[in-house]
């Protein structure tokens, strides 16, 4: 997908809605627990319900390596439902990954050509040759951690370090140097509203994936007004739990439509009060 492709598709839908597909079965209505594989039904409803709402998916890998090669097979059997039926919905594999640049190689044929997810999430700690071999994938997205949602995301991340500049600024003006940096893009926490003017000073134009509202906390308003993109939007806004655990109950995919509804409807809101779509 081309970065034209998602805000042509936030435009039409008026949406920059990313759902979470972070499935737990602990959490997962019980009439679903005996059918054949519970994760990958769980999700087909829930993206059933939701496709019209969100323009992004983003199954958290951790939730499907927790159940070892059966977890494995329901994100395949999710990432192919949703590239076959709905292929103008984004996809992110969040896996936090990078490492030295033969191995991250390899996790960027994982999920850019054998799941053929559109983006994956990495890790900056590493630097450029760790992420530079994602970015060479033509028409993928590298989605790099800058400022993270937690109370931890401040202990190394906010820390002024380098010209007396915190850490997370100099990861993301640094990295916009590096090779096929057009292909990058920032996580930045729901829950860190307030930085996000000082980030639109040093990335105007960047995509941000901003997970935290919901069941974290954040505000939607609250990003948006300054990480709003008056041009190319420029905002994945991610909910997980507080949409795909709405209801534990029978009407789990229905009470998720609403969840998600609601958030579609504060972002039409927004990008109209914006004069954007
Ligand atoms: O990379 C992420 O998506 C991520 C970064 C971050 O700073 N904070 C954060 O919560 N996330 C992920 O976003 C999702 C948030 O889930 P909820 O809190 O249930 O909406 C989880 O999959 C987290 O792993």
């Amino acid at each position: 997908m081309t970065i034209t492709e998602l805000v042509g598709e936030i435009k039409k839908k008026k949406s920059f809605l990313c759902v979470g597909l972070d499935v737990d079965l602990t959490k997962t209505p019980s009439h679903l627990l005996n059918t054949e594989d519970p994760i990958f039904e769980f999700n087909k409803q829930i993206i059933d319900a939701t496709h019209h709402l969100a323009v992004a998916y983003k199954p958290n890998t951790a939730f499907y390596e927790a159940y070892g090669i059966k977890g494995w097979q329901s994100l395949d059997k999710t990432i192919n439902y949703i590239n076959q039926n709905y292929p103008e919905i984004f996809t992110i594999a969040d896996a936090k990954r990078g490492d030295i640049g033969n191995t991250s190689t390899m996790y960027a044929k994982a999920f850019f050509e054998d799941l053929n997810f559109d983006s994956v999430t990495v890790a900056p700690y590493m630097g450029s040759d760790s992420v530079e071999p994602f970015l060479a994938f033509k028409d993928k997205f590298t989605i790099m951690l800058a400022l993270t949602s937690n109370k931890g995301g401040l202990d190394f991340q906010g820390k002024d370090l380098i010209n007396n500049k915190p850490l997370y600024k100099e990861v993301i003006k640094t990295s916009l140097t590096w090779n096929n940096s057009e292909n990058l893009m920032f996580v930045v926490g729901a829950t860190k509203a307030e930085y996000f003017k000082g980030i639109r000073e040093i990335a105007p134009n960047s995509f941000l994936l901003v997970p935290g509202v919901g069941a974290q906390g954040g505000s939607l308003e609250g990003v948006c007004e300054f990480g709003l993109n008056k041009e190319n939007i420029g905002l994945l806004i991610n909910s997980s739990r507080g949409i795909i655990y709405a209801s534990k109950g029978e009407d789990f995919a229905n009470a998720a439509q609403i969840e998600a509804q609601k958030l579609q409807a504060q972002m039409a809101k927004i990008l109209a009060d914006n004069n954007i779509a």
